[in-house]
């Protein structure tokens, strides 16, 4: 058995970042953008009104001084004339700054009759003028690698880019195992159960941004696993869900090996998650996780999502631990990495009761994995610890 650890690292080297391909702006978000973004432009084009009100020469501004209207500026049409001494333009937010003025007086600080205008006793301090390129210049950019945000996207659009550069997403074929299984909403016979795992793994993973493909469940043949894997060839990853362990009817190990598996490791210092393993199988990234419900999740978790994060192209792929005080106390930990479901609050790190990895209702109720090494020694209430929010 390895470590968790060790089994990170070769999991992660199964799979590198995938091509660079251009999607619409609309389409970017959570995307890790793999080419610098160059504005076209500055913003704002031109020196711009930042308020509504009287584009006038900043040194004639005084408490009861007079101007003549002669004229409007609006965001999209400017003033084509000179604002000339004693004369101001009406202006409105967004409005390119007239020739000739350099100030604008708000218009709450403005009494207007008719064409004329005379400013308050008292004045605000400021000329509510934008200059030009005052956000970006054009030659400006947006620096890859970066996970697209929001603020990104409307900055993007703002430079004028219609499409960017991004790592594909990778395909994930998930192929649960199992004679006991049927999907949900079909009628199960007495001897089965409802295949639960690879919709919530689907659910993990396309959070992560993979598109998955749910395979139909694979039997417990060599035949019906031999099949699977063979629809699966075209993904970017595969992955089995269930027969991964020692009994009879744990076949995925061995069809995966007649296959011409190059295995990665088999069996990990992990709990849940003991009988993990990845490799390659027909030239495919694969990782055969355990069929217990929270163990497959709890492995998807920490070893698929941070390989999808790698494929496209995220520059930090782990996810960062964080500490809390246990609420608790607890045992001394035995040779496997226990990462226990937990409830996070502002009162501590508190783990759930039952850590059995069939309660899916335990995982549901958990808003995090709270970690303990190998062989950690027991700890009283209030020691720091560990964990991962999920
Ligand atoms: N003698 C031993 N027995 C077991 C060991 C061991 O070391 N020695 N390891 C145990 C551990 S730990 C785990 S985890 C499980 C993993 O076994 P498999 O990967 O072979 O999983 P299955 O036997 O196929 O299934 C286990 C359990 O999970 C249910 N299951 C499977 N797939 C799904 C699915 N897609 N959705 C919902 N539930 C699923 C399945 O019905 C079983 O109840 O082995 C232990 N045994
Ligand atoms: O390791 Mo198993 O995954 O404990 O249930």
């Amino acid at each position: 058995m390895i470590s968790v650890e060790e089994a990170l690292a070769k999991t992660l080297n199964l799979v590198s970042e995938l091509e660079v391909e251009s999607v619409p702006l609309q389409e970017a978000a959570g995307r890790v953008l793999a080419c610098d973004i160059v504005a076209t432009r500055s913003q704002p084009p031109f020196a711009s009104s930042a308020m509504d009100g009287y584009a006038v020469k900043g040194v004639e501004v005084e408490p009861y001084a007079m101007f003549s209207v002669i004229g409007e500026a609006a965001a999209g049409h400017g003033f084509s004339g000179t604002v000339g001494a004693g004369e101001a333009v009406r202006i409105f937010t967004g409005a390119p700054i007239p020739k000739g003025a350099d100030y604008v007086i708000i218009q709450e600080d403005v009494a207007v009759r008719g064409k004329l205008i005379t400013l308050d006793s008292e004045i605000e301090n400021h000329d509510y003028v934008r200059p030009l390129g005052d956000d970006f210049a054009a030659g400006d950019r947006i620096q890859a690698p970066r996970v697209l945000r929001a603020g990104d996207i409307a900055l993007a659009a703002s430079m004028n880019a219609p499409t960017l550069q991004v790592y594909r997403r990778p395909i994930v074929a998930l192929i649960a195992t199992g004679d006991e299984l049927v999907i949900p909403g079909e009628v199960p016979g007495p001897d089965q159960i409802i295949a639960s795992n690879s919709f919530g793994l689907k659910a993990m993973l396309e959070e992560a941004g993979a598109q998955v493909r749910l395979l139909p469940i694979a039997r417990d043949t060599k035949p019906s696993l031999t099949q699977a894997f063979t629809l699966a060839k075209s993904a970017d990853l595969v992955v089995t869900i269930g027969g991964a362990s020692v009994g009879d009817h744990d076949l995925v190990a061995d069809v995966a090996a007649e296959l011409g598996m190059e295995r990665a490791f088999y069996k990990i210092a992990m709990r849940p998650g003991k009988p993990l393993m990845a490799g390659r199988v027909l030239d495919v990234p694969m990782v055969g996780l355990p069929g217990n419900p929270v163990s497959s999740m709890v492995c998807g978790q920490i070893f698929l999502v941070p390989m999808i994060r790698k494929m496209m192209g995220h520059p930090d792929v782990l996810p960062r631990e964080l500490t809390a005080k246990s609420t608790q106390d607890m045992p001394a930990n035995g040779p496997r990495a226990h990462y226990m479901r937990a409830i996070i609050s502002e009162d501590g790190i508190t783990p759930l009761l039952r850590q059995d990895s069939g309660l899916l209702t335990v995982l549901s109720a958990a808003n995090a994995l709270l970690i303990r090494a190998p062989h950690a020694g027991k700890i009283d209430a209030g020691a720091i610890v560990s964990y991962l929010p999920i």
